[in-house]
Formats: structure tokens, sequence, C-alpha cells
């Protein structure tokens, strides 16, 4: 059975005109790794916000991890959302507490022991690399380190899903490769990853499973996205990168890291192609976001999915929280390199709903 499922499901807010999703059929496998795409207002935050319980579906049935959603009593809800990480794009973190006190206050909530709080922060923030940093106040770390607080805060209690809405939104080509290593790593512990995204390069580079939302329905479902990969490295940090990331997929990554997806390919090659590109200056973030229908449907020419016959290998080992493995793709500051985007895109993402949603922790 999926992980998620969502059958025929419809969403119209009270004072919207049409619905914001219309008639959706989407299974995501346990492990995979899903970019939600698609124009400003095709769905992509309701969709997952549906799966969060912020919000209820309209019509039809959702299922995550075993909930029937619509079953879900209201006292029920608070917990079923810890077992969900999630991030958005402007952070959510606590100003007035430090970066150790953000990570550890997930914990908290939920009633870890002390003991487990002081294990777990210093690890999840090694694998998000920001050992050093514990001390610091949100308004004393940059955009990247910002947000790669918040994901570690999402992850530090290994949830099985984690969901994030635009979570490079704000942050520069470069920075934003740091955070996919994060997410990449993450989900190569076995945390299935739903992405709404509209960074296209972003998207082209992992090669993961691609479904296009527009005017709320799935236009598009496909097991990559495009390839587009540059073949020249000048900047050395870049190459770096690029290089350490091809060689752990071969040499030291976990064996979790050397699982083939569906596909045959490994999922740090991903990485290496989008340090390759952001080098390259090709960082356009989803470029028809204001274009008619025609002009949207460029992504991919992926195979179209057939869940019957592919499905996403599993590491033994790991349990339905991803505990079975350990990400060990730590980041390294990436701020430097920021003179290479050669964006033309003037389109501005305008996603206000998510930001209006503050994480009841
Ligand atoms: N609370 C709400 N009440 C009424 N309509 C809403 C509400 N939230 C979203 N909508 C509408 O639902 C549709 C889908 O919005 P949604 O935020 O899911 O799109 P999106 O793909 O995430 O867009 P973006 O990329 O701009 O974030 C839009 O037409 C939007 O105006």
């Amino acid at each position: 059975m999926a992980l998620i499922s969502l059958e025929d499901v419809t969403k119209v807010y009270p004072k919207g005109t049409r619905p914001a999703l219309d008639r959706i059929n989407l299974e995501v496998e346990r492990g995979e790794f899903v970019f939600l795409v698609g124009a400003s207002g095709s769905g992509k935050t309701t969709l997952l916000r549906l799966l969060l319980r912020e919000e209820e579906a309209t019509e039809g049935e959702i299922r995550v991890a075993g909930n029937d959603l619509r079953r879900l009593k209201s006292r029920q809800i608070p917990l079923y959302r810890r077992s969900i990480g999630f991030v958005f794009q402007d952070y959510k973190l606590l100003t007035n507490k430090t970066v150790w006190q953000n990570v550890a206050f997930t914990l908290e909530v939920i009633g870890a022991r002390r003991s487990t709080i002081k294990t777990m922060v210093p690890q999840v923030l090694k694998t998000v690399g920001l050992t050093g940093k514990e001390n610091n106040y949100p308004r004393e770390l940059s955009g990247g380190e910002a947000q790669r607080v918040a994901l570690a805060r999402a992850y530090v209690n290994h949830p099985g899903i984690l969901l994030a809405d635009e979570p490079t939104g704000n942050l520069d080509p470069t920075t934003s490769l740091g955070i996919m290593e994060v997410l990449d790593a993450i989900n190569r512990t076995g945390t299935t990853i739903v992405m709404a995204t509209h960074n296209e390069e972003i998207v082209n580079s992992m090669r993961k499973r691609v479904v296009e939302l527009h005017g709320g329905k799935i236009m598009r479902d496909e097991r990559h996205g495009l390839y587009d990969s540059a073949k020249f490295f000048p900047d050395a940090e870049v190459e770096a990168k690029a290089q350490q990331a091809l060689g752990k997929a071969s040499l030291t990554a976990p064996a979790a890291a050397q699982t083939p997806v569906a596909g045959g390919e490994f999922s740090n090659e991903g990485i290496a192609r989008l340090a390759s590109s952001v080098h390259a200056g090709r960082t356009g973030r989803y470029g028809e976001v204001f274009s008619s229908v025609e002009e949207t449907l460029t992504w991919g020419k992926g195979l179209h999915l057939d869940l019957e016959s592919e499905s996403i290998e599993q590491t033994p080992g790991q349990d339905e929280a991803g505990q079975g493995g350990t990400a060990t793709n730590t980041n390294t500051n990436t701020n430097t390199n920021t003179n290479t985007n050669t964006n033309t895109n003037t389109n501005t993402n305008t996603n206000t709903n998510a930001q209006s949603q503050e994480r009841e922790q």
C-alpha cells in the first residue's frame, strides 16, 4: 500500500470560485522524492496543507501512513502532524530561541528525554552542516543557514514523511544547492519527501519524480525531470562539490545512498548535476509561472509513471521513520558563490498561503 494516497480528492475553499484541487489521484510510495510543480495558484500548497491536515478535502479520500485523514479526530491531529516534518519558504523559526533551542524545542514538545535531546540535536545539526552555530539566534544566520535550521527541526525526530513548500524560494542558487544536498541526504535515509517548487533547475537536475499541477488538476506525472547538465566546471568550489557528490555515490556513501532508484541512477548524481548547472548559471525559477497552459507544459521528457511495474527500492533495516539510516552528506558553507546566477526571469513567487501557516510548535 502506498505511503500517501489521494483518491478523487477535490478541495474547494469557502470563498473559492473554482476548486483549488480538482479530482486528484496520486500515490506516493515510501522512500520517494516527489517534486510538485506548476504555476502560481495551481494547487501545490493546498495539496501539502491537505496532507498536513491543515485543511480538509471537500471530497475524496486521503490516506497518509495508514491514516484515513477524514476519520482523524481533532484531538488526534497534533499527534498526526508530529509524525510529519515540514518546512516552508520563510523558515518559521522561533526568533527568541537559539539554533540549538529551535531544534530541541521540537523534541521537547513530543516529550523526549533530556538525554535524547542532548544526543539528537548535535547529530542533526551536523547533518545539516550547522555545527558551530548552536548559540546563534535566527537573526544572526544567513538565509541558507536559517533554512537549514528549519530542516533540522523538521527532521530531528526522523519523520517518515517530510513536506517542503518552496524551501529554496528565498535563497540564491548556490545556497539552494546546499539545501537540496540536505534534502537529498534526508531522502536517502528513507524519508519520503514531497517538495513544492518553482525552481526548474533544481527539478531538472535532481531527476526525481515530477508531478505537475495546473488549475488544480494533475497534468503530468513523470518518474524523472529533465536532464540538462553542464559539462563545464570552471569554479573550483562548485566543481569540488560536484566531484564530491559523485565520489560519495560510488565510494563513501552509505548503503542507502548506493541503492539505485528506479531508472538505475544513484541519487547523488542529481546533486552533482545541480552543482554543475548552478555554476553554469542555469538557475531560472519555474519560468512559466504566468504563462498559458500550453507554454507551461514544458516539463520533462521522462517516462510516464507505471506504478504497477516500478517501485522505489527499500534498504533493508530501515523502519517507517527512516531511523535505520543516518544522513552523512554534510553541508558546507556555500554562500560564497553567488555571482553565477544569470537568471533573467522576473517572476516573483507569491506563496502567501504557506507563509501564513504558523506551525503550532
Ligand atoms: N484560504 C484560501 N481561501 C480561498 N482560496 C484559496 C485559499 N488558499 C488558496 N486558495 C486558492 O486556491 C488556489 C490554489 O492555491 P495554492 O496556494 O494551493 O497554489 P500554489 O500552486 O501553491 O501557488 P503558489 O505557487 O503561488 O504558492 C488558488 O486559486 C488560490 O487563490
